[in-house]
């Protein structure tokens, strides 16, 4: 209890509230009493098969559940569970007011008898986040992420005996060796390529049809950031870039947990032929400034009766105006404008 009150008084000493927020965030992860603590009374964020419970407003538009701890334990009992799956929640991180979020995972639960009794729907990610907007997006992401991590990581894989998490869930401990693991993310670099006049874009044959984005491809080992980013370029379309520099960055929870970091890079107006490998690419093309403005400023269903158009994905804006959109839209409006 001692503990509790000093990281308690170590936050609200703090003059500026995200020192206050990151030293508490910091104390739930470091003491499992403290995190005990504050999981007695915290917002929840309910996932059933890692899709996250979204409710409608009046106004129409989707948000994600807002649920306390007391609300989670009645529906727990309502469906025939007992409390203890409570313990498998997941610190995710803390409201302005330092009040602990966490996320639970249901999926062993009844799923249409706990969407009624919540009065919501489990919406899969990719659908979510097209439905959410603001700081709810990059949270459910986190979320999911750190759910299907704790999900997969069960076993040691140097003794294969269980391992153990700490009460936030930021890491696991092997029972037998003592080993911690931490969650895992793979470093990914998406990359919009100019000739000084025109964005690159490219289309994966599971894309939506007509649908472009920046290429994008994962760190090899050993790589640095300009590596990845030349020889995917390379790879993807034989190109050959000359410059680069980087956006901004952000966590991209596909195809498991991905850390991605956007850049700009330049080509040669003279070596901009394009030669895809569509072993990787359906297909990669050069669009004009018009091309791009008038696709994103069309809306999405009428995009899709007139492609190709560049990719508009989900906006996944952070809470801080310090923090930057990362969405491929965005990088292009902004390349484009940097060009023209
Ligand atoms: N334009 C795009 O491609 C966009 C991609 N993204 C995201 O960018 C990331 C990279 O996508 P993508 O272009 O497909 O990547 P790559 O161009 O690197 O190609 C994917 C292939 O890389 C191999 N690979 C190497 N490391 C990993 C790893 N850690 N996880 C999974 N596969 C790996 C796999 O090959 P193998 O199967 O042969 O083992 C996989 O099929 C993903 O997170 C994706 O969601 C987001 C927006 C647009
Ligand atoms: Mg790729």
């Amino acid at each position: 209890m001692l503990r509790v009150l000093q990281i308690v008084r170590l936050s609200s000493r703090c003059s500026s509230s995200f020192v206050s927020r990151m030293r508490f965030l910091n104390g739930l992860k470091q003491n499992d009493d403290v995190c005990s603590a504050a999981l007695q009374d915290a917002h929840m964020f309910l996932f059933h098969r890692l899709s996250p419970l979204l409710q409608r407003n009046h106004q129409g538009t989707f948000r994600t559940a807002e649920l306390r701890t007391s609300d989670v334990q009645s529906l727990l009992e309502n469906l025939g569970s007992d409390r203890t799956l409570l313990q498998e929640a997941v610190l995710i991180g803390c409201t302005e007011q330092n009040q602990a979020q966490f996320c639970l995972d249901i999926g062993g639960l009844d799923q249409t008898a706990a969407e009624e009794l919540c009065g919501g729907t489990f919406v899969d990610l990719r659908k979510s986040f097209f439905l959410l907007s603001g700081a709810e997006a990059p949270l459910v992401a986190k979320a999911q992420a750190l759910l299907r991590w704790h999900q997969t990581n069960g076993f040691c894989s140097a003794t294969g005996q269980p391992t153990h998490r700490n009460r936030a869930g930021s890491q696991r401990t092997c029972s037998s060796s003592g080993i911690i693991y931490y969650p895992k993310m793979s470093p990914v670099v998406i990359v919009l390529v100019s000739d000084g006049e025109r964005c690159l874009l490219g289309r994966q044959a599971t894309f939506p049809r007509g649908l472009y984005s920046a290429l994008a491809g994962f760190c090899d080992m050993g790589e640095t950031l300009e590596e990845t980013l030349s020889r995917e370029v390379a790879e993807e379309v034989g190109l050959e870039v000359q410059s680069f520099s980087f956006s901004s960055s952000q966590h991209w929870p596909f195809p498991q947990s991905s850390f991605m970091m956007a850049c700009h890079a330049s080509v040669s107006p003279a070596h901009a032929q394009l030669c895809v490998d569509h072993s990787e690419l359906e297909d990669a093309r050069w669009f004009s400034q018009q091309e791009v403005l008038s696709a994103l400023q069309t809306p999405p269903p009428q995009r899709r009766r007139s492609p190709p158009h560049p990719l508009a994905p989900p906006k996944t804006r952070r809470r801080s105006s310090t923090h930057h959109r990362v969405d491929p839209e965005h990088q292009i409006l902004n390349r484009l404008r940097r060009v023209h």
